[in-house]
């Protein structure tokens, strides 16, 4: 039975301030959210990226804090991104690897090594229509089997806190299908976050809508 309400974790991001340079892109941004999922929605340009880079440690905030139970974002960067995973709007990282190997290379950066996880990689991997390319560089793969690797990689990776930029970019109907799945999936639990920037609405149940402004 999952906890009462007010058990609940929270992520909380209090007054995160962020500036490239001199343009102030993310102004005291506070929020609470609730485990589940999360849709930054907003125009572009106004800065659903790089929030998710900031709350994935790719990019420190200038101001301001966020906390993921006793977590503390600027205080410990570096214990948060192992709790992180973050997924990017372009094509997967490492390119030069192929899916198999992304995975490994990952699973083994955060320390994830028993069997389920390669189960769950490989049935995430079959439900997304990537098993003809798990051998293959992903450089030499089209920018939707690449995602399909990092989306794969990512949620085989079962971190608390999922970042995904773009999600059903480069999609297929079944593979935008089958990731819509995975994620109810992972939200059974009641401790995960995934937070989502997306132009297209991720229908997902309950989805947390935060509206930002340009
Ligand atoms: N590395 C960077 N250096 C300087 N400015 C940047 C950088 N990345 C983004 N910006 C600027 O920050 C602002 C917000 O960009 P960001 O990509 O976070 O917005 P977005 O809402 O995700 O946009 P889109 O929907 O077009 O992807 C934009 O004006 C962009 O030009």
């Amino acid at each position: 039975m999952p906890p009462p309400e007010q058990d609940l974790p929270m992520l909380q991001l209090e007054q995160l301030s962020f500036a490239y340079d001199t343009q102030r892109v993310v102004d005291n941004w506070s929020a609470t959210l609730a485990p589940g999922a999360s849709w930054l929605q907003g125009p572009n340009g106004c800065g659903k990226s790089t929030r998710l880079k900031l709350l994935g440690a790719v990019l420190q905030p200038q101001c301001g804090q966020a906390r993921l139970g006793t977590l503390e974002l600027r205080r410990d960067a570096q214990a948060w991104r192992r709790q992180t995973a973050w997924v990017g709007a372009e094509g997967a990282p490492l390119p030069h690897l192929s899916p198999r190997q992304l995975f490994a290379f990952l699973a083994g950066l955060y320390g994830v090594h028993d069997e389920a996880h390669w189960r769950d990689w490989s049935a995430t991997s079959t439900a997304l229509g990537l098993t003809r390319w798990l051998d293959q560089a992903l450089h030499s793969l089209s920018t939707g089997t690449q995602r399909k690797a990092a989306l794969a990689a990512a949620l085989s990776l079962d971190v608390p806190l999922l970042l995904l930029d773009e999600p059903f970019n480069a999609l297929d109907e079944q593979a935008a299908a089958a990731l819509r799945q995975r994620l109810q999936q992972r939200h059974q639990d009641a401790a995960r976050w995934t937070v989502m920037a997306s132009h297209e609405d991720p229908a997902l149940s309950p989805l947390q809508t935060l509206q930002l402004q340009a």
